[in-house]
């Protein structure tokens, strides 16, 4: 079950509060969320003391993001240990919230795998409990250096492909802090080129039908302090025929082993305006991210979701009587249909560069994506 605490105070003003955090109150361990789909209007937190309210916060995108999955899959899986549930019914459910992030299935094996190294070997509950604990943490921890090296290496490649600074850089979807243990992925490239002085302007698509670029980038952004724009997504082809765009920078949800990426759908229409206009299209994403055991784009499942989220303008604060199954605002006839894929693939041969806590990646090749996997701590998923 999951609880929410509203905080009050000026919500207009993006407090930066963290998007999960593990705490040990005496009535028992919890994982706390920071409810994404509440941002920017409100800072909701939502208190997951079983894997099925994580579950169905991860399935709402409460708390999302491939990076952050992995991390909230871990620690869902020590929550089910520490507080008695059935581990390995808990480790399934949460493996299978969402099929696309290949991180969550990393992320909630690398617990499960430590708590039944321990139970299997004859050791007591509590102290299996303990190991997948300390596993989630090391992958939280682990997350956070990643996101710091990214940002690094991101950084040093817009210098080497674009030197004198000055970077207009185009996102799409949400891919800041709210999607990781540190500053994130694409985003935390943006904020370093900001922070360097030569970030000129960030394009932030609005990412429909969720608008996590409206809600969650420019929620990011503004903290930030960077210059920031924000546009509908089909206003991103007449910013390239305008020369206003050096580069675009996305993240992740699973890159196959030929090189071919999933991301928030919207992604590879980018990619191929990006090869047009000759502008690099950059991808940055964890190693995590990376999934030897799936070759190519055909291979990678990509999540369909419910068509109320196309049909609907969901207002939380304002319901809607009469409205359909998402409680939404009609913005379509009552019945309409709507395909509504939550992610694109994006081909190996559009994408310039993937850049990683391990280095950059150029080209994508199925052969250079084998070497960086095997330079990391890369859990192979089989
Ligand atoms: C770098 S992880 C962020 C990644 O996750 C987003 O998807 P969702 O909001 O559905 O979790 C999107 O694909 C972002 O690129």
């Amino acid at each position: 079950m999951a609880d929410q605490y509203a905080h009050s105070g000026d919500n207009k003003r993006p407090t930066g509060m963290p998007a999960l955090r593990w705490e040990e109150p005496p009535e028992g361990p919890v994982l706390v969320l920071l409810d994404q789909t509440r941002l920017p209007a409100e800072e909701v937190e939502l208190v997951c003391t079983d894997a099925p309210a994580l579950v169905e916060a991860i399935r709402s995108l409460a708390v999302r993001g491939a990076p952050l999955l992995g991390v909230a899959g871990a620690y869902g899986v020590a929550l089910a240990a520490v507080r008695g549930y059935d581990v390995d019914d808990a480790a399934a459910a949460l493996e299978s919230a969402r099929p696309t992030a290949v991180n969550l299935a990393v992320g909630v094996r690398r617990a499960h795998s430590a708590y039944r190294a321990v139970v299997d070997g004859g050791g007591d509950p509590r102290r299996a409990a303990g190991a997948a604990l300390a596993a989630a943490r090391q992958l939280h921890q682990e997350d956070a250096e990643a996101s710091a090296r990214m940002a690094v290496h991101g950084l040093a490649l817009l210098d080497e492909l674009m030197p004198g600074g000055g970077h207009r850089i185009l996102t799409h979807c949400n891919t800041g802090s709210l999607v990781s243990g540190g500053e994130g992925t694409a985003f935390a490239v943006a904020l370093a080129a900001h922070r360097a002085g030569r970030l000129r302007r960030l394009w932030v698509d609005e990412t429909r039908p969720l608008l996590q670029g409206a809600r969650l980038t420019a929620y990011e952004a503004a903290r930030s302090g960077m210059a920031y724009t924000l546009l509908t997504d089909n206003a991103a082809g007449s910013l390239f025929a305008a020369g206003e765009v050096d580069a675009v920078l996305v993240g992740a949800d699973r890159i196959a082993a030929d090189g071919s990426v999933a991301n928030k759908v919207g992604s590879y229409p980018l990619a191929v305006l990006a090869r047009y206009h000759h502008v690099p299209f950059i991808v940055v994403a964890p190693v995590t991210t990376v999934d030897p055991s799936t070759p190519d784009g055909a291979s990678i499942e990509v999540e369909q979701r419910p068509g109320h989220e196309v049909t609907e303008i969901t207002a939380p604060q304002v319901p809607v009587a009469g409205a359909e199954a998402g409680g939404g605002i009609p913005v379509a006839p009552l019945g309409t249909t709507a395909y509504n894929p939550a992610f694109d693939v994006t081909p190996p041969e559009l994408v310039t560069a993937v850049v990683t806590e391990e280095g950059v990646v150029s080209p994508v090749t199925t052969e250079a994506l084998a070497a960086l996997c095997a330079r990391s701590r890369q859990v192979t998923i089989s």
